[in-house]
C-alpha cells in the first residue's frame, strides 16, 4: 500500500508544481459543481414546505433562484471540463515527454517495446485510471462534506441515520475486492500470454507460410483466445456481481433510511419538505462515498503504470574510456595494451594499434572474434578492461559521441523528406547538402527537388547503397573526423560495394572498417590490416 501510494503522490506532486492554478481552478470549480449535490433537494423541499403551506405567491421567486442556481452549476461544470482537459493535457505531455527524453537518454533494443507501449497505451490508462478517478474523487468528497452539512442542518439525528444507511453500499466492495482483484489479475496474465502468441503468430508469418504452418499457429491462437476470453468473462462476472451486491444493500438502506424520516415526520421533528430534501440529499451522499471507495480501489491498480520502467530515470553509464591527451608523431589513436570484453571478462587480450590522421585501417578476424566489441569501447557503451585509449587531443568534440560517425548495415530512414534524413532537423544550407550528395556519389539526388521529396515509411524507398552512402553523407555533414565502418560493404551489389569502397578510401578522415567480405586487392588499399585472434 505504501508503495502504491508513493508512486501516485510523486506523480501528481510532479503534475501539480507544473500546474498549481490549474490544480487550485480546479478544485473550487468542481467545488461549485459539487452544490449540485443539495440545491435539487433544497428548492424541492422548499416548494414542498411553501406548497403545504399554500404561499403560492413566493413559488416564482423560488423558481427563479432555482434557475440562477441551476445556471450558475452549469458555468461551475463547465468550468471544471475545462480545468480537466487541461490537467489532462499536462499530464499526458508530462508522462509521453518523459518517456521518450527517457529512452532517448538512454536507448537500447530492449527498451523500445516498453516504450512504444508506454507511449501509445499506457499513457490512455493512467489518464483513464489515474487522472480522470482522481479529479473525480476530489469531486465526489466535496459533494460528499457539502451534503453532510446540508442533511446535519435540518436534523443531526435523522442526518446520522441517512448518513449510516448510506455507508452500508460502501462496505461491500471492501469485503469483495479482493475476490474481483483476483479475476482482474487471472485475465491480465492470459491476456498477455494472448497478445504475444498473436503477435509472434504475425510477425513470424513467412516462417508459417514457408512451413505450412498456418493451421498449426491458427489452434494455438484460438486456444490462447479462448482462455483469455473466458478469464474477461469472469472478471466482468464478478466486477458484476460485486456491483450487484452493492445496489442490493444500497435499495435495503434507501428503505430503511426512508422509514426512519417518516418516523421523524409522525413525531414531528421535520416538516415534509425536509424530509424530501433529506431523503434526495442523502442519496447525493451516499453515491459519492460509493464512488470514493470503488476510486480508491482503482487507483491501487493504477500503481505498476507509473512504476513503469519507461517513466524511471535511466541510469546513465559512464565509461570514459577515451583519454584525451596531446599525442605526438602524427598519431592520432593508440590502443595500448587494452583488454576488450564483458562483464570483466576480456575476450581480446593485449590489444595495441596506433592509427594516424586519415589512415584507413581494416580490422578483420573469424566471427565472433571481439570486433564489434572493439568499436563498443571505443563509443564508451562498455568499459575498457585494461589498457589505454589515448585519443589526440584535436579530435575532441562536445562528447564521445560525437567523435565518431557510424556507417553500419542498418541505416535508419526517418519517413521524412531526404534534407531532413541528411540534416536530422539541423540548420544546413542547401549547397552544403547539394555539395555532400555529389560527394557521396548521390549526383542524381544533388537538387532541390530530390531534397524535398519524402522518403522513408512514408515515401520514396531507397536501395540497401543508398541507405548507407546518406549514412556517410550524415557523418562528413556532422564534421566527423572518425568514421566507424561496421560492415558497410556487405549486402550490397558489386556495383554499390565497389562506389562505396571507393567513396570511404578517398575520404580524408580516418576510418576504422570492419568487413567480412573483402578482396585481397582491396585489402591491400588499406593503410594497416589488423587482423583481430582472440
Ligand atoms: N553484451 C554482451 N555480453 C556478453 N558477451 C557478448 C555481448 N555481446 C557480444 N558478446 C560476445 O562477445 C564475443 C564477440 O562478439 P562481437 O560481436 O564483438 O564479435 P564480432 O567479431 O563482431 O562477430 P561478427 O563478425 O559475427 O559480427 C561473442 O562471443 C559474443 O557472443
Amino acid at each position: 500500500m505504501e508503495v502504491i501510494k508513493v508512486a501516485i503522490i510523486s506523480f501528481f506532486k510532479k503534475l501539480i508544481v507544473k500546474n498549481k492554478f490549474l490544480f487550485l481552478a480546479m478544485l473550487i470549480t468542481s467545488f461549485f459543481a459539487s452544490l449540485d449535490g443539495i440545491i435539487s433537494p433544497y428548492i424541492i423541499g422548499k416548494i414542498t414546505n411553501t406548497l403545504s403551506q399554500k404561499h403560492f405567491s413566493d413559488i416564482p421567486g423560488i423558481l427563479l433562484l432555482y434557475l440562477l442556481m441551476m445556471l450558475f452549476l452549469n458555468v461551475s461544470f463547465y468550468l471544471w471540463q475545462f480545468c480537466w482537459g487541461k490537467i489532462t493535457k499536462s499530464s499526458n505531455e508530462l508522462l509521453r515527454s518523459t518517456a521518450f527524453n527517457n529512452f532517448i537518454a538512454s536507448p537500447n533494443e530492449k527498451r523500445i517495446t516498453n516504450t512504444l507501449n508506454f507511449i501509445n497505451v499506457n499513457v490512455k490508462q493512467i489518464e483513464n485510471q489515474c487522472i480522470d478517478s482522481t479529479i473525480m474523487l476530489v469531486y465526489c468528497i466535496e459533494q460528499t462534506i457539502v451534503s453532510l452539512i446540508y442533511i446535519l442542518s435540518i436534523n443531526g439525528i435523522a442526518a446520522m441515520v441517512f448518513l449510516v444507511c448510506g455507508l452500508i453500499p460502501a462496505v461491500i466492495p471492501r469485503l469483495t475486492r479482493n475476490w474481483v482483484q483476483t479475476g482482474t489479475k487471472k485475465w491480465n496474465g492470459s491476456y498477455e500470454n494472448y497478445n504475444l502468441k498473436t503477435s509472434d503468430a504475425v510477425h513470424g508469418f513467412d516462417t508459417i507460410r514457408h512451413t505450412n504452418g498456418d493451421k498449426k499457429f491458427k489452434q494455438f491462437v484460438q486456444k490462447a483466445l479462448m482462455i483469455e476470453e473466458k478469464k474477461y468473462f469472469l472478471m466482468n462476472f464478478r466486477r458484476n456481481t460485486s456491483n450487484f451486491l452493492a445496489q442490493v444493500s444500497y435499495s435495503l438502506s434507501m428503505v430503511i433510511s426512508l422509514a426512519v424520516g417518516t418516523f421523524f415526520v409522525i413525531n414531528g421533528q421535520i416538516l415534509v419538505g425536509g424530509l424530501i430534501s433529506l431523503f434526495l440529499a442523502s442519496d447525493r451522499l451516499t453515491s459519492p462515498i460509493i464512488s470514493i471507495v470503488n476510486i480508491a480501489n482503482q487507483l491501487t491498480s493504477v500503481s505498476p503504470l507509473l512504476k513503469n520502467e519507461a517513466l524511471q530515470k535511466p541510469i546513465k553509464k559512464n565509461f570514459n574510456n577515451l583519454k584525451f591527451t596531446r599525442l605526438s608523431n602524427q598519431k592520432k589513436i593508440i590502443f595500448d595494451h587494452c583488454d576488450l570484453g564483458y562483464s570483466n571478462k576480456a575476450i581480446l587480450k593485449d590489444i595495441n594499434l596506433a592509427i594516424s590522421k586519415g589512415e584507413k585501417v581494416l580490422i578483420t578476424g573469424r566471427s565472433g572474434v571481439g570486433k564489434s566489441t572493439l568499436f563498443k569501447t571505443l563509443l564508451n557503451e562498455i568499459p575498457l578492461l585494461g589498457g589505454k585509449i589515448l585519443v589526440d587531443n584535436s579530435l575532441i568534440q562536445s562528447d564521445f559521441y560525437t567523435n565518431f560517425g557510424i556507417v553500419g548495415q542498418d541505416t535508419y530512414i526517418f519517413a521524412e523528406s531526404l534534407r531532413f534524413n541528411l540534416t536530422l532537423g539541423k540548420d544546413i544550407s542547401t549547397k552544403q547538402l547539394i555539395d555532400i550528395l555529389n560527394t557521396v556519389r548521390l549526383s542524381y539526388l544533388a537538387n532541390e527537388k530530390s531534397l524535398d521529396t519524402l522518403i522513408g515509411e512514408k515515401g520514396l524507398s531507397l536501395s540497401g547503397g543508398e541507405k548507407r552512402k546518406i549514412e556517410i553523407a550524415r557523418a562528413l555533414l556532422e564534421k566527423k573526423s572518425i568514421l566507424l565502418v561496421d560492415e558497410g560493404l556487405s549486402g550490397l551489389d558489386e556495383e554499390n560495394n565497389e562506389q562505396i569502397f571507393e567513396l570511404l578510401q578517398d575520404l580524408p578522415q580516418t576510418i576504422i572498417e570492419i568487413e567480412h567480405a573483402i578482396s585481397p586487392e582491396e585489402k591491400k588499399k588499406f593503410d594497416q590490416v589488423v587482423n583481430l585472434t582472440a
